[in-house]
């Protein structure tokens, strides 16, 4: 009978385990699944591929904030590290201090992830934190990476290998420039090639600089206010503001009808320095 009931036992138990095992490899996976587990939050591909959603929210310190200790302060900052670690197989924070350098904020995160849903989260959970309750959320901006619209390798080849090959050669960037950019209906209206030669001269006017600037584009319109994120890197101040002189006069600025407003510039907090500057 023992025996019985141990074999018996163990067929239930193979057939349950077969039926786990089948179960778990027959779950439908999708293609945003199979992205999201090639992406995996691979720093580098994260920042590299279409489709990646950017949030940017900018935060200031409420005054009650600065009447806690210090040891207070290091405790909430160390929580929402904590939070960010919590986080961090479907959201990637960046933290920069902008305290100082703007009237308005103190601090922004740059959260990228596969899904704009995942940043809420996080947010949200953010705001039930010791910190979260200090601040003032100032500005969200929301945008997603696309492919290049206008200077591909097929229309334009010779300036497309241009933009590829440029790399850049400065220092460990300690800043970053977050700027919103909307353009007006009458450029929605301009055929694609005459826009196309706008780009062209865009372009031209900005390659010299990718040694200096590193940049991104996040593409916004419908998600938030503006048309595009645009959002840089550099230690080289002196080269950002040449290269916003220069692009301020070239056509395509007559079609911008919100360039900035706000520009936030912040410095970039590596990891190892987000408790102790931001609680400071
Ligand atoms: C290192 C400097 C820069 C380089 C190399 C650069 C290069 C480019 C390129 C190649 C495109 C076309 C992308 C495509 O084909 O879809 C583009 C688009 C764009 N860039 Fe720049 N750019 C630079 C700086 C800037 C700056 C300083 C701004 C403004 C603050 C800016 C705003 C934009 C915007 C808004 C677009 C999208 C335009 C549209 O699709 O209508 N760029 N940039």
């Amino acid at each position: 009978m023992n025996q019985f009931l141990a074999g018996g036992f163990l067929r239930n138990l193979l057939a349950g385990m077969v039926a786990v095992v089948m179960a778990v490899v027959m779950v439908p996976v999708t293609a945003q699944d199979q992205k999201a587990e090639a992406l995996k939050m691979d720093r580098s591909k994260i920042l590299s591929q279409p489709g990646v959603f950017g949030v940017f929210t900018t935060y200031k310190w409420l005054p009650e904030w600065y009447e806690l200790s210090l040891s207070e302060r290091m405790d909430y900052v160390s929580r929402v590290m904590e939070l960010i670690k919590k986080h961090e197989d479907s959201v990637l924070v960046d933290v920069y201090l902008t305290a100082g350098l703007g009237g308005r904020s103190d601090f922004f995160f740059r959260i990228h992830s596969l899904e704009l849903a995942k940043v809420q989260t996080f947010l949200r959970e953010f705001r039930q934190t010791a910190i979260g309750k200090h601040v003032e959320v100032l500005d969200t901006l929301i945008g997603v990476t696309k492919p290049l619209n206008y200077i591909t390798k097929e229309r334009l080849p010779e300036l497309y290998a241009g933009l590829v090959s440029a790399t850049y050669t400065g220092d460990i960037p300690r800043y970053a420039i977050v700027i919103p950019v909307k353009k007006s209906a009458e450029w929605w209206n301009l055929s694609f090639d005459q826009r196309l030669v706008e780009m062209k001269v865009h372009t031209l006017s900005t390659l010299e600089y990718m040694g200096s600037i590193k940049r991104k584009l996040y593409h916004s319109t419908g998600l938030d206010d503006a048309d595009f994120i645009t959002y840089f890197e550099t230690s080289d101040l002196i080269a950002f503001n040449n290269l916003l002189t220069s692009l301020a006069s070239i056509p395509e600025n007559k079609y911008h009808v919100r360039w900035g407003d706000p520009i936030t510039l912040g410095t970039i907090l590596g990891p190892e320095k987000i408790v102790r500057v931001l609680a400071e």
